[in-house]
């Protein structure tokens, strides 16, 4: 797998998005996507979920692959909308690294119950 292609290609699809945000909605997809505002982001990425979803029941793995894609480019898209940096999941995701799921679902609890 050429990791440090596809990390490449990450870093610059996040900077074609950030310049997106000044480019006409004529000539780029994304641009339309701003312009329709964040209701249509957000459909879309509903869209693209149920689609990875359905792909999955259909047991087919190259559709499973392109649904996925297309619903972390809309996340991506959507994070960019938000002014918040994509690679703030990254952080986000190496917080938890060793935290089980489990442990950190229970912590969740004792803090919900904290709360009441
Ligand atoms: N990676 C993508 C990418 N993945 C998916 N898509 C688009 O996301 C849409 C997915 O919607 P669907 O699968 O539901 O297809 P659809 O039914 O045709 O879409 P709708 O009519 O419902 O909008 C399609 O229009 C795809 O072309 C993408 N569009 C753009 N990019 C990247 O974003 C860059 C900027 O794109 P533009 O702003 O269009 O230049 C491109 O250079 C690419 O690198």
């Amino acid at each position: 797998m050429a990791t440090e292609a596809a990390l490449q290609h990450y870093h610059e699809l996040v900077e074609v998005l950030r310049a997106r945000r000044g480019a006409s909605p004529e000539t780029s997809y994304v641009a339309q996507l701003y312009a329709k505002g964040l209701d249509a982001i957000l459909k879309k990425i509903g869209e693209e979920a149920t689609e990875t979803v359905m792909a999955a029941k259909d047991g087919v793995p190259d559709a499973v692959i392109r649904e996925v894609a297309d619903l972390w480019f809309h996340s991506l898209v959507l994070l960019v909308h938000l002014d918040l940096d994509p690679d703030a999941v990254w952080v986000e995701l190496a917080r938890r690294s060793g935290v089980s799921g489990l442990t950190e679902k229970a912590a969740r609890g004792n803090s919900a119950q904290r709360k009441e």
